[in-house]
């Protein structure tokens, strides 16, 4: 909520907090487990980014429209940026500390989650999305790598830093896994929200499979795949979650789902906890 979390507007700086263990190494930067001195003391995530590297892949202008776009944001499954400071070398973000870590670990580790596991997710992903979309953000950056967990295992979307007001066009060579680009964004078209239903079918893919559906040796194997939505199911696969995977990956981008329309679907509204009955 909005009142939650460390006063954004009070002038930060890293005498601010006391240092926890690192958590890990982001894109540009260590990422640091931190506590705020003062009263009441939050737990916060703490973000550097070294401004020469902003510099040297020439992302500065990016960079602050991922910040300015985040710190706007107010969405449970959205990760908060609470504020940001820099030094003359470092920019630093304070963002929501989640307490499960990384999505994509988690996936490594069991392999694929369960159909259950992998309905509530995309209920809680559909449900960010169409925020953002109500704000006419495309996140288009959508991928296990960019997901967090919650202390209850609920869903953050952790990393805005591909995300543009639609409609968009790419200016900057894509970099990291194209197994998530929908045909338009492969064939450079023009492109608009709908690049996130066509990944949100993917996402929903790679957690009941285990690997995205699109994996080819080679970029071009891969595009090749892609726009021809070259589409298989191992057996396993239930026919509920095919018929949503199968819905949302559909080339021409008009065809696909509408988000409001991945929330009623059975595959999504069978494993939705209900709120009435507590789980055992
Ligand atoms: C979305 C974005 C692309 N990803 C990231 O930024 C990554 C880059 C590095 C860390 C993460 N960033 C964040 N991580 C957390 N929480 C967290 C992370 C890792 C663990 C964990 O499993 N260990 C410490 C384990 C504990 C066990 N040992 C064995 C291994 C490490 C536990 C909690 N909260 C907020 C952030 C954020 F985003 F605000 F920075």
């Amino acid at each position: 909520s909005s009142t939650s979390g460390p006063n954004p507007t009070r002038e930060w700086s890293l005498h601010s907090f006391d240092m926890g263990r690192p958590l890990g190494k982001g894109k540009f930067g260590r990422v640091y487990m931190v506590r705020t001195k003062a009263e009441p003391k939050y737990i916060l995530a703490l973000k550097t980014l070294y401004k020469s590297e902003l510099i040297a892949e020439d992302i500065q202008r990016q960079t602050r429209r991922e910040i300015e776009i985040q710190q706007n944001l107010r969405h449970p499954n959205i990760l908060r940026l609470y504020g940001y400071f820099h030094d003359e070398k470092r920019i630093f973000l304070m963002l929501e500390f989640a307490g499960k870590g990384e999505m994509y670990k988690q996936l490594s580790k069991v392999g694929r989650f369960s159909e259950r596991r992998s309905a509530r997710y995309i209920d809680q992903m559909t449900n960010a999305l169409i925020y953002l979309h109500s704000k006419h953000v495309i996140h288009r950056d959508i991928k296990p790598e960019n997901l967090l967990l919650g202390l209850n295992g609920e869903l953050k979307m952790g990393d805005f830093g591909w995300s543009v007001h639609a409609p968009g066009m790419r200016r900057k060579t894509l970099c990291g896994t194209l197994d998530y680009l929908p045909p338009e964004m492969v064939e450079g078209k023009e492109h608009d929200e709908r690049v996130d239903y066509w990944a949100l079918g993917v996402l929903t893919y790679e957690f009941v499979v285990g690997s995205a559906p699109f994996e080819a040796q080679g970029t071009k194997a891969t595009y090749g795949r892609i726009r021809s939505v070259d589409l298989k199911f191992p057996a396993t696969i239930s026919a509920e979650a095919k018929d949503l995977i199968t819905r949302l990956l559909q080339y021409d981008p008009k065809k696909r789902l509408p988000l409001t329309q991945v929330l009623n679907h059975p595959w999504v509204v069978k494993y939705r906890p209900r709120r009435d009955v507590v789980e055992a």
